[in-house]
């Protein structure tokens, strides 16, 4: 060490009025203290006053750091530094000075204010480089004191002079009198500090986490985060990389990528795919919270990606582990000078919720999609499947309706379907044969309402010869004809009592007698049956066999009539437009949506039936390409039809208006004597085909 002048800390006499002085300047002090609000008021206040006493040219605080080994400029003279204009204060301001050199050492084991002349000590090995710029610009001594907080240093007031000599044993006494003071203020500027500090932290973090609560997609995060990590951190995103579902390899997740400003380097960096194995990477998935990677220590120890971390000029490589609980779901990475930690760990919660989040929300919305388009397949294949292609309508209903087919198809369980006429209740009945295992077989039909009484028996069981007058052959009944297939019983709630009792016999024992005969004659029929009528309200008027009843009802398929099912009028007015269009060779491709408006006025009583035939006869009656008239029925048709009412009305509409006509003089009855088959002169069986073809139903001749 080269010779220096060591002053005190011998304790001087000092005289009365030395003494006075001191006591005023601490009583000033004292007073100034309370009322400094900025840190380097302190500093000033305290020159100010002292140079009303003494003769220096500055002076300086600075702070010995947390971790110890380096102590910084903390407070500043400004006003009156002589070296605020030489070319290395910038950097003298912010740099970190080591506390193992012998000059900073001989101020720490001093007792008290030590000076120095800097031509002496300031070209030491190590000495801080503080020391030869400010005697570059004419400072020639340096006191400097330890500030102590709880017996520990914390920091150092240095005072410079141009004049060696000036630092007085009155001068360093007063100094040794004035740093307990100064200590605590400093200590309190230092506690205000971290306060505020605290409460700006937490209240970045407040509005970090309200924005991020809105957060619901990835590029809504990404502006967020640059948005925080830019105005409060003041730094920018080098990477966020997740851990992918197998729990081993990482991707990159999102980035900055005007931090690297492009590097080819960099690019290639973030789509290799690294594992959580990876040096770096598990060093900061095993950190508790986070680690600084100096730029210049990687480099040193080649890492290469610390040559493009350098690129950007910042000092450190900051990295987070992100995680939800205990779940390491990811790492971020962010190239800064200094972060404060503390706002660190707050924002890389914060974002590790959210990303977890929106892996979360993407993995609903991916089964969502993976549900629906399972769920169209399914639809699709359900209609493939059970060829449900000759029914028309995808409505809600309609779907509910081919979910209930396709869940029954296969079983041999006996269906009962449900509704009004006309809405396509045999049309179910044989998508259900066609689906089912039965399906190579012919589906047999029996109309319970078009059969005489006493034929019903005959017509289901079958009858040996001579069993009754006429029966001059052994007839095969329809039960028979269904074996190993399906049996249709249509308008199920017209069969007479009688017939009801034998049908449930077959039905619970799967076995029948013909009509006149004694053997037993296994059989195995599905049963679907069919009814427009409330079965129920039948059984309770004793009309039908409660036990027939529930021995039918096992698995209801209702038929909602089209009036409730408005979204498949226009695909089944459609779809009958082109199948007869195509029967009678036109060419009609589609209904004016005026006749459309006209179809959808109308409630449809006769259902689908109705809606077929209508556009049959609109079909045959159109004279260009496009359905412009459908023919809704007249509401208060007359009783009496003048001939003019006939005038411009189809064959198919007058002999619906005849039938009806008889029927109604006939009180219903169709076959049989005094029957409105007789009068037309056609077999009952015919009528029953007519009438339905026309859509006559009950509440057509009985209203
Ligand atoms: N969804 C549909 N798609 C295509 N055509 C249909 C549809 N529903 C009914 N139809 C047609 O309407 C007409 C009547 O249907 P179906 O005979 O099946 O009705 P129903 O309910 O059995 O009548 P009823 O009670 O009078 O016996 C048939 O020509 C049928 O093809």
């Amino acid at each position: 060490m080269k010779k220096e002048k060591l002053q005190g800390p011998e304790q001087p006499v000092l005289s009365k009025a030395v003494l006075e002085q001191e006591r005023k300047m601490l009583l000033d002090l004292g007073n100034d203290i309370t009322r400094v609000r900025d840190k380097n008021d302190l500093l000033l206040l305290f020159s100010r006053r002292l140079k009303r006493y003494f003769y220096f040219t500055h002076t300086i605080v600075t702070l010995i750091d947390e971790k110890g080994g380096t102590y910084t400029p903390f407070l500043l003279d400004n006003e009156h530094s002589p070296i605020r204009t030489h070319a290395r204060y910038a950097e003298l301001v912010k740099a970190r000075f080591p506390l193992n050199e012998p000059f900073i050492q001989a101020v720490l084991q001093a007792n008290g204010p030590i000076s120095f002349l800097l031509e002496a000590v300031m070209d030491q090995p190590g000495s801080p480089v503080f020391l030869k710029v400010n005697y570059e610009e004419g400072v020639r001594e340096i006191l400097m004191t330890k500030i102590m907080m709880e017996d520990k240093p914390v920091g150092f007031i240095h005072m410079y002079t141009d004049k060696p000599g000036s630092f007085t044993n009155e001068f360093r006494s007063v100094i040794n009198g004035i740093v307990p003071q100064l200590s605590g203020a400093v200590s309190n500027i230092l506690k205000n500090e971290e306060i505020y500090k605290t409460e700006r932290e937490k209240s970045f973090l407040l509005d970090f986490s309200n924005e991020i609560a809105k957060v619901r997609s990835k590029p809504e995060l990404q502006a967020a985060i640059f948005k925080v990590l830019d105005k409060t951190m003041h730094t920018q995103l080098a990477m966020i990389r997740v851990i992918d579902d197998d729990g081993i390899h990482l991707s990159m997740f999102m980035c900055d990528p005007t931090l690297f400003g492009g590097a080819k380097a960099f690019e290639q960096m973030s789509n290799t795919r690294i594992t959580v194995e990876e040096p770096y990477t598990s060093k900061v998935l095993a950190s508790k919270e986070g680690l600084v990677f100096s730029v210049a220590e990687e480099i040193k120890g080649g890492n290469d990606y610390a040559r493009l971390w350098a690129t950007t000029g910042r000092k450190n490589m900051y990295s987070f582990p992100l995680r939800v609980g205990d779940r390491n779901i990811g790492t971020i990475w962010m190239l800064a000078n200094k972060l404060s930690k503390l706002l660190l760990k707050g924002i890389c919660a914060q974002i590790s919720i959210s990303i977890a989040n929106i892996q979360a929300n993407e993995k609903l919305l991916a089964y969502k999609k993976q549900l629906e388009n399972e769920n169209d397949y399914l639809k699709e294949q359900i209609r493939t499947i059970y060829n449900f292609s000759e029914i028309v309508g995808n409505g809600a209903a309609m779907q509910e309706v081919y979910r209930l087919i396709s869940l029954v198809a296969a079983s041999g369980t006996t269906v009962l379907v449900l509704g009004e006429t006309g809405t396509g209740k045999e049309l179910i009945a044989r998508a259900i044969h066609n689906a089912s295992t039965r399906k190579d077989k012919l589906m047999v039909k029996v109309n319970c309402a078009a059969l005489p009484a006493n034929l019903i028996e005959s017509e289901l069981f079958g009858h040996e010869r001579g069993a009754f007058t006429g029966a001059t052959e052994k007839h095969i009944g329809k039960f028979e004809l269904a074996n190993q297939s399906t049996l249709f019983l249509d308008e199920i709630g017209e069969l007479p009592l009688e017939a009801q009792a034998k049908l449930l016999r077959v039905i619970q024992e799967r076995e029948l007698e013909r009509v006149g005969g004694k053997q037993t004659i296994r059989v195995d029929v599905r049963l679907i049956a069919a009814t427009n009528r409330n079965l129920e309200e039948a059984v309770r008027a004793g009309q039908f066999r409660e036990d027939l009843y529930y021995r039918l009802n096992v698995f209801p398929i209702p038929l909602p009539p089209l009036r409730e099912r408005p979204e498949d009028l226009e695909p089944l007015a459609n779809f009958f437009v082109k199948k007869y269009a195509r029967n009678a060779g036109r060419k009609i491709s589609q209904i004016a949506s005026k006749a459309m408006q006209q179809l959808h006025s109308y409630n449809w009583p006769g259902n689908v039936r109705e809606l077929e035939h209508m556009i049959e006869r609109s079909v045959l009656l159109a004279t260009d390409g496009i359905l412009k008239d459908v023919y809704i029925p007249q509401k208060n048709i007359p009783e009496k039809q003048s001939p003019a009412y006939l005038v411009n009305r189809s064959l198919e509409e007058v002999e619906r208006s005849y039938i009806i006509d008889i029927l109604k003089r006939c009180h219903g009855k169709i076959s049989g004597v005094g029957g409105a088959a007789e009068i037309l002169q056609v077999p009952g069986n015919t009528l029953h085909s007519k009438m339905k073809k026309l859509g006559i139903t009950k509440a057509d001749y009985f209203s």
